[in-house]
């Protein structure tokens, strides 16, 4: 057994970034109940029921520790697994042979586990609903009877076909312990054989990618197409399984048309792969599709999971009791033989429509899609790697181009709609009026002039801030005013940001074509091409230096940054702030934010001394952070391009006591458009408030700040070889605290 993985990753961001069906960070199961979409299946024969509002979970992460008789048998078509938390890590105590596991520290409870936990209700509604769900093994996954060599790995797909309680003794005398969740998955025949199982080529070598760059076999690039949902000769199309087996359904919990809604019918597109469902449970208990019987107590089955059956519901006086009424040895306690046994071809039905609900294998984004942010999968390696740049982003592993190979198209400046100001939030007819939304009781007042084509409003905090203002200054549209400036640099941002590509024949993205200035040129795509010799903006995402989860942990958002350079928590360069050398766009925002932030803080005396842009694309933001640093001058501009999106700011957790009355954190939520420029004006507004952006869809911001560089900790670098090509992602970066 070689271990050839055919979907891996090295971080969990790369996992959670590339499969939709994967975004769990922090827990060991993607669940999710984020879909609109709600079905209540029928409650007509059970009036009386209580409606549940379930999510199902989609990923199941083999992670850490096994608990007591967790199991990999079958060689992994039989997994025992515990799922929900409680749990903390115990050195071996060695009395679980059953495991096979004895020598290695276990999860352990802190207390009781219940059915109504929300990953354990989740896993509960998956079995009673015999709902395929995608099991991955992490590297610590001590079960694992190979080595993987990597950080993850899709397994496949499973069902789970059990769920019972268990009682986990401590150890202690008289301890009777607490109540765990175990699950029983079975792989499901119908989507192949196991990676693992396939024949090894190339001698016959432990697969190790940490060794060597290692590509897929021949074996497993067919395989690999069935994942992706492609036929044998690269169609896409059904994956093909045998339906003459449909007799499973029979448990009667759920007809294959409302299966197949729940499966597909949120499936539509990626990533939206979610779904709320409202479902009358028909039983108290999970399904068994292993043997059971009935307890004599309370009347209700529980699977045969160990060789003396003992009823398995946790609300039972027999409760895991012997039928001597005595409570099991620990280290008597060993599976059933059967239970270890795969089911086999019975478990095909739980595919609706005979195909799984998804591909395994993540399709790349549109090449006319701004919706680029997702990570991707390399079809030579099989490796999953983050979008680390816009344009040609590489595998991780084996350096292969993994996205698409042209430039992105080109976005069209938004037409503006007029700002009439209305503090209610209420909307007039179709237009979008602006609507700030200041919290009851915040003490922020605002207010609004107009003067040289420009609207300002300015939103002054209680006193209690210190002197903290925050001003929004835009073009009046209201009276004939435009964002023509606004219009412009956004398009050089794009065109210095996307390099030219002579070779691009994709459609063009509808509503965004239009003319372009002369040095760019539009090929009859409508993709903009960069032809002139201007330096590229180097937006990319960077590595930020403090991720405590340990492995390599990337921004959210592409950035660069422009004059100062500084420390960052983010490993980044600096590029020069030079009227001769700068890009255009640079220095055009650079004299816009000056004019419209003098325009309400007239007594700005020194220019701002650094720029740093930022790209959103689509479904991208940046959470809750300060900008303040030292050497941080009291005033902060930025310029918003493109999509419209809310700033809000809200006070620090650690100075909310200071407010008692303040019930709402957020004090402020203003609404951005295309030309909307923010100023942030006072040294307190960034030591007891925090920010965050929440764009609606493609964006580009560009903030300015006056950093003293002596009092920030360096000289500033401005040396040109210093800043250009590899180098410019070294280690100068800033400090701001950002939270990604
Ligand atoms: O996206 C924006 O408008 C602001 C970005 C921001 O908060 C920052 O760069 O610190």
């Amino acid at each position: 057994m070689t271990g050839r993985p055919i979907i891996w990753s090295e971080t969990r961001q790369e996992l959670c970034e590339s499969l939709p069906y994967y975004r769990a960070y922090q827990t060991g199961c993607y669940v999710t109940s984020s879909h609109h979409s709600t079905k209540t299946l029928s409650t007509a024969s059970h009036p009386s029921s209580v409606l549940l509002k379930d999510s199902v979970p989609y990923g199941y992460l083999l992670a850490g520790f096994p608990s007591r008789r967790d199991a990999w048998s079958a060689n992994g078509r039989v997994i025992i697994s515990h799922g929900g938390g409680k749990s903390h890590v115990v050195p071996p105590d060695g009395d679980d042979a059953a495991a096979g596991s004895a020598s290695q520290p276990k999860a352990s409870l802190r207390q009781d586990q219940s059915a109504s936990d929300s990953i354990i209700r989740a896993l509960l509604h998956s079995a009673r609903h015999r709902l395929p769900i995608v099991l991955i093994a992490g590297e610590g996954y001590a079960l694992l009877p190979w080595k993987l060599a990597c950080g993850y790995a899709v397994l496949g797909w499973y069902v789970i076909t059990d769920a019972w309680a268990e009682r986990e003794a401590n150890g202690g005398e008289g301890d009777l312990g607490y109540v765990r969740w175990k699950f029983r998955f079975e792989w499901i025949p119908a989507q192949g054989e196991p990676w693992w199982e396939l024949e090894a080529e190339g001698g016959g070598k432990g697969w190790d990618p940490r060794l060597r760059v290692e590509t897929l076999t021949k074996a497993q690039r067919r395989l690999s197409k069935k994942m992706r949902g492609k036929t044998a000769d690269g169609r896409s199309g059904a994956l093909t399984m045998s339906r003459s087996d449909s007799s499973s359904s029979e448990t009667g919990h759920m007809d294959e048309d409302e299966r197949e809604h729940l499966l597909f019918g949120p499936l539509d597109p990626a990533p939206q792969l979610v779904s709320t469902v409202t479902i009358t449970p028909r039983s108290s208990t999970p399904c068994t599709l292993t043997n059971s019987a009935r307890c004599l107590v309370c009347h209700s089955p529980s699977p045969t999971v160990f060789a003396d059956w003992m009823c398995l519901q946790p609300t039972c006086p027999a409760f895991f009791l012997l039928s001597t009424g005595s409570p099991p040895a620990e280290h008597s306690l060993t599976f059933a033989t059967s239970f270890l046994r795969p089911l086999g071809a019975s478990l095909d039905s739980t595919f609706p429509s005979g195909q799984p609900p998804f591909p395994l294998i993540p399709e790349r984004p549109s090449s006319t899609s701004m919706d680029q942010s997702r990570g991707l999968w390399c079809k030579k390696c099989g490796r999953l790697s983050c979008r680390e740049v816009i344009f040609q982003p590489r595998c991780s592993h084996c350096g292969s181009t993994v996205g698409n190979r042209k430039p992105l198209p080109f976005v069209a400046a938004p037409t503006l709609e007029r700002d009439s100001m209305d503090v209610s939030g209420e909307t007039e007819g179709d237009a979008r009026v602006f609507d700030p939304v200041i919290s009851d009781g915040s003490g922020v007042i605002m207010s609004v002039r107009r003067d040289a084509g420009l609207v300002m409003y300015t939103f002054t905090f209680p006193e209690t801030f210190g002197d903290c203002k925050v001003h929004l200054v835009q073009s009046d549209v209201d009276r004939g005013g435009r964002e023509d400036e606004a219009d412009r640099i956004f398009e050089e941002f794009q065109r210095l940001t996307w390099p030219s590509s002579s070779s691009s024949t994709e459609a063009p993205a509808k509503s965004t074509e239009r003319n372009h200035s002369t040095s760019s040129t539009t090929s009859q795509s409508g993709t903009i091409h960069n032809t002139s010799n201007v330096e590229a903006i180097p937006f990319r995402r960077h590595v930020l230096k403090t991720h405590a989860g340990g492995g390599r942990m990337l921004t959210q958002q592409f950035t660069c940054n422009y004059g100062v350079a500084y420390k960052h928590v983010v490993a980044m360069g600096t590029q020069p702030l030079c009227t001769l050398t700068s890009p255009a766009p640079i220095l055009s925002t650079l004299s816009l934010l000056h004019t419209r932030t003098r325009s309400v803080v007239p007594s700005l005396e020194q220019d701002f001394n650094e720029l740093y842009p930022v790209l959103y694309l689509e479904h991208q933001k940046m959470s809750f952070h300060d900008d303040g640093e030292p050497g941080l001058g009291p005033i902060v501009s930025s310029l918003s391009l493109g999509s419209a999106c809310r700033m809000k700011f809200r006070i620090k957790q650690k100075f909310s006591s200071h407010f008692p009355r303040i019930t709402n954190r957020t004090l402020l939520d203003l609404p951005l458009r295309h030309g909307s420029v923010v100023v942030q004006q006072g040294k307190d507004l960034q030591r007891m408030l925090e920010h965050c952006v929440n764009p609606d869809g493609f964006r580009i911001a560009v903030t300015a700040r006056r950093i003293d560089p002596v009092e920030n900790g360096g000289p500033v670098k401005r040396s040109r070889t210093e800043t250009s090509g590899a180098a410019r992602n070294g280690s100068i970066g800033r400090s701001v605290k950002r939270k990604e």
